[in-house]
């Protein structure tokens, strides 16, 4: 297909220059687009020798002294720091004492919300830690280390600016609290955002959200591995499996390159089938926030109503998380029978660490001795198998995209590869993959209302 030379074309002259055809930043302007650049560790590259450095040295200075990060952001600035959170650490990391933790803070999330509760409950649960810290604490009374990482690459955004500006003030006068602000922004200090601007005049410690990234790529930037350093997470593994997977994604066979392949398959779907939906379904609780994350990616990425002719072709598909084995008892009925507009894709993990094997718990009762003896990540898999037997067979369109482990490095191939796959369908599509003109509407009416609200308020 002609088409998919041209895109895998752009593809080299976007590695080797940072130049997409027609794309222009939020003002305007033309803008490089150095995401693919990410995973090499270069002198002089945006991720570099030093850079990983002083990464591992902030990661481990945090360590035994940070009781607790708070990671405020939303978009791009959250959802990739979700997912290396969930993959490193799990759903009861908080609750897993420091030693379990290895030293390393316990985490929570805001910004991603403008949530009273929620963001009233951190506080209070911070305050209480403090608390006990400080005063029950009877072999280490000390002070709650908390450490704000700020993380806006715009500098401003209401959602976590708001949330930064409440915890702070609620916890900066309290006795038991020590306090440490990190910055995670636009590094140009000549024309600093906002939150630069307060991290250069503060003091704070910064990282960059380098020019040329844009939010949903940012997780293989300092916006994931700043969160990646405070939780030991493997970033160089991480980084090595997305240049494993953009060397694969450089060869002109589309048999022998995964994100070539998958684009031009989900352009097809799209295009000739009407697939206007798309859902990310893996198959293991720690990988949901995979689907929410590609969400933005699919979302801000592909939905664009003009494309770089200007002429009006209301592109994308609308993404939907979901998750195996849970939704097949909630949405598989309308991916099985439902409008013929779907892709289901699946994500699978080959070989589990430390599975288990459903035990014979209750031999007389005949069910339950009927599912025993297999493990736990065999009877997924079968669900999951079986998942996509019964849509094949219903003509619905599915995809597996097949993990051998979940780890640091196989995270970094599935993730890159969904990127590069975004780009290669932009470019199919003829739309601008990376810019993102439809979250501006509500942001400028939005403005002028916050602003009517405050003037009754006085
Ligand atoms: O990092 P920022 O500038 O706060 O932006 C957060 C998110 O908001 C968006 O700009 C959309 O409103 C996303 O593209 C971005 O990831």
């Amino acid at each position: 297909m002609p088409e998919i030379k041209k895109a895998h074309e752009a593809m080299d002259v976007m590695r080797k220059t940072g130049v997409i055809h027609a794309h222009l930043s939020k003002d305007g302007t033309p803008e490089k687009v150095l995401f693919s650049q990410l995973p090499y560790i270069e002198e002089g590259n945006l991720n570099s020798p030093e850079s990983i450095a002083r990464l591992k040295k902030f990661g481990e200075s945090a360590r035994n002294r940070v009781d607790a990060v708070v990671s405020l952001g939303i978009g791009g600035s959250f959802l990739g720091n979700k997912v290396l959170f969930d993959v490193q650490c799990g759903s009861y990391w908080n609750l897993k004492t420091k030693e379990e933790r290895n030293g390393y803070p316990k985490v929570f999330f805001s910004g991603n919300n403008i949530d009273p509760r929620s963001t009233k409950d951190l506080i209070d649960y911070i305050s209480h830690a403090a608390d006990m810290a400080m005063n029950h604490d009877k072999k280490n009374p000390h002070k709650y280390t908390v450490m704000l990482i700020c993380i806006s690459k715009s500098g401003g955004t209401l959602d976590t600016m708001s949330n930064f500006m409440v915890i702070y003030n609620a916890l900066k006068d309290n006795p038991n609290v020590e306090i440490e602000i990190v910055a995670v922004t636009d590094p140009n200090e000549k024309k600093p955002t906002l939150l630069k601007k307060m991290a250069m005049e503060n003091n704070w410690e910064s990282f960059a959200v380098p020019d040329g990234i844009g939010g949903r790529f940012t997780i293989f930037c300092e916006v994931g591995l700043v969160l990646a350093a405070v939780t030991g997470f493997d970033i160089e593994a991480f980084l090595e499996g997305a240049k494993q997977m953009d060397i694969a994604c450089q060869n002109d066979d589309i048999w022998q390159n995964p994100a070539m392949l998958n684009a031009a398959l989900k352009y097809i779907a799209a295009e000739k089938y009407g697939r206007d939906e798309e859902v990310m379904m893996p198959y293991g609780d720690y990988l949901e926030s995979v689907s929410m994350w590609y969400i933005q990616l699919l979302a801000e990425s592909l939905g664009k109503q003009f494309d770089k002719d200007d002429k009006e072709v209301c592109y994308g598909r609308t993404p939907i998380v979901a998750l195996g084995t849970r939704d097949m008892h909630s949405q598989t009925q309308q991916h099985q029978e439902g409008k013929l507009n779907k892709i289901v894709q699946f994500i699978r993990i080959n070989e589990w660490d430390n599975d288990i094997t459903i035990p014979n718990a209750f031999p007389e009762a005949q069910k339950l001795s009927d599912i025993s003896g297999v493990t736990m990540g065999q009877a997924l898999e079968v669900a999951r198998q079986s998942n996509a037997d019964a849509l094949t067979s219903n003509k619905r369109f599915n995809a597996l995209f097949s993990m051998p482990k979940l780890d640091a490095f196989n995270l970094g191939q599935l993730l890159y590869m969904l990127a590069m796959s975004i780009a290669y369908e932009g470019e199919l599509a003829n739309v601008d993959a990376f810019n993102q003109p439809g979250v501006e509407a509500y942001k400028r009416i939005m403005g002028p209302k916050l602003q009517e609200v405050k003037a009754q308020n006085k």
